[in-house]
C-alpha cells in the first residue's frame, strides 16, 4: 500500500479498513488454503474480450456495476438481488459486470460476486481495494475474471507485483487512475485495460472533463475505460464522440426498478 500525503482521506481510510479485514481473513483461511482452492475456481471468462466482441460488434462496451451503497451516495437500492441484478444487466446488453465485495463502505459481499457470476454468463471484475496477494488469488478462488487495482492506493512495486500475479492466474487487471501522473504510472506497467475514473475522491464530484482530458495520452493499444458519473444518453454519446466506447456505470442502473432497461435505455 502507499498512503503518502496526496492520498485522498476516504482511500486512506478504506484501505485502513481493508488491512484491518485481509489480516482477519488471513487468519481464518491460510493463503495456501487459497491455494489449494484454485483448482476449484471456475474456469476464467475473458473480461477483456468480452468488451473487444461487443465494442466489435458496433455498441458500447458497458461493464455495469452491482453495488448496494458508496460513501458518496449511501444507500442506492433497497431490493437487493445480485442474481436477479446480473441477470437484468445480460439481458440489457452489458458485457461485462462489476460487482462491489468491499463491506464497510459499500455494503458489497464476496457473496454478491458468487451469486452475480452463477446468474448470467458475464465475465465478472471483483470491485474492491486490493493491496495484497492473498486478495488476488481470493479474487481468483470466488471466480472474479479480471480485479481492479487503483493507482492512487499502491507504490509502482506492488502495482506491477499484483497486475502481474492477477495476469499469471489467467485475469484481466482494469487500472483505474484519476489524473496524469496516475496515467503515466499505470502506462509503465504495459497494461492493456486502463480505466479513468470521473470521480475526484476529494470532493466526490464525477466531470467526464476528466476522461476527455487523459484519453488522449492512451494509446489505441490499450482499452480505455470510462468510469464514474455517466447518467444519461449525451453522456454516452459525448464519450463515444471522443473515440471511448467502454463504459463502467454504477448509480444510474442501481437506481432504476429494472437495472437492465436502464442500461438499454442509455446504451441501446
Ligand atoms: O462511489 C463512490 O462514492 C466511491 C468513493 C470512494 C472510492 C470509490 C468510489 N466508487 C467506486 C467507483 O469507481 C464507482 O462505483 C464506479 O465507477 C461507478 O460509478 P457511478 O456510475 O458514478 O456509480
Amino acid at each position: 500500500m502507499s498512503a503518502g500525503p496526496d492520498t485522498p482521506d476516504i482511500l486512506r481510510r478504506i484501505m485502513a479498513r481493508k488491512a484491518e479485514s485481509v489480516t482477519e481473513r488471513q487468519r481464518q483461511v491460510s493463503a495456501t488454503t487459497l491455494e489449494a482452492r484454485l483448482g476449484e475456481a471456475p474456469p476464467v471468462r475473458g473480461f477483456r474480450a468480452a468488451l473487444e466482441a461487443r465494442i466489435g460488434a458496433g455498441h458500447a462496451g458497458v461493464i455495469a456495476e452491482v453495488k448496494k451503497a458508496s460513501p458518496s451516495k449511501g444507500v442506492l437500492r433497497e431490493a437487493f438481488d445480485p442474481a436477479a441484478i446480473a441477470r437484468s444487466y445480460e439481458h440489457g446488453g452489458a458485457a461485462c459486470l462489476s460487482v462491489l465485495t468491499e463491506s464497510a463502505f459499500f455494503q458489497g459481499a464476496d457473496a454478491h460476486l458468487e451469486q452475480a457470476r452463477a446468474a448470467c454468463r458475464c465475465p465478472v471484475i471483483r470491485k474492491d481495494f486490493l493491496f495484497d496477494d492473498y486478495q488476488v488469488l481470493e479474487a481468483r478462488v470466488l471466480g472474479a475474471d479480471c480485479i481492479l487495482l487503483i493507482v492512487a492506493a499502491l507504490d509502482d512495486a506492488r502495482l506491477r507485483g499484483l497486475h502481474d500475479q492477477a495476469r499469471a492466474l489467467g485475469m484481466d487487471v482494469l487500472v483505474e487512475v484519476h489524473d496524469a501522473a496516475e496515467l503515466d504510472r499505470a502506462l509503465a506497467l504495459d497494461t492493456d485495460l486502463i480505466g479513468i475514473n470521473n470521480r475526484d475522491l476529494r470532493t466526490f464530484e464525477t466531470t467526464l472533463e476528466t476522461t476527455a482530458r487523459l484519453a488522449p495520452a492512451v494509446p489505441d493499444s490499450v482499452r480505455l475505460v470510462t468510469e464514474s458519473g455517466i447518467h444519461h444518453r449525451d453522456d454516452v454519446s459525448a464519450m463515444r464522440a471522443r473515440g471511448i466506447d467502454a463504459f463502467l456505470v454504477g448509480e444510474a442502473f442501481m437506481r432504476a426498478d429494472s437495472p437492465g432497461d436502464q442500461l438499454a435505455a442509455l446504451f441501446g
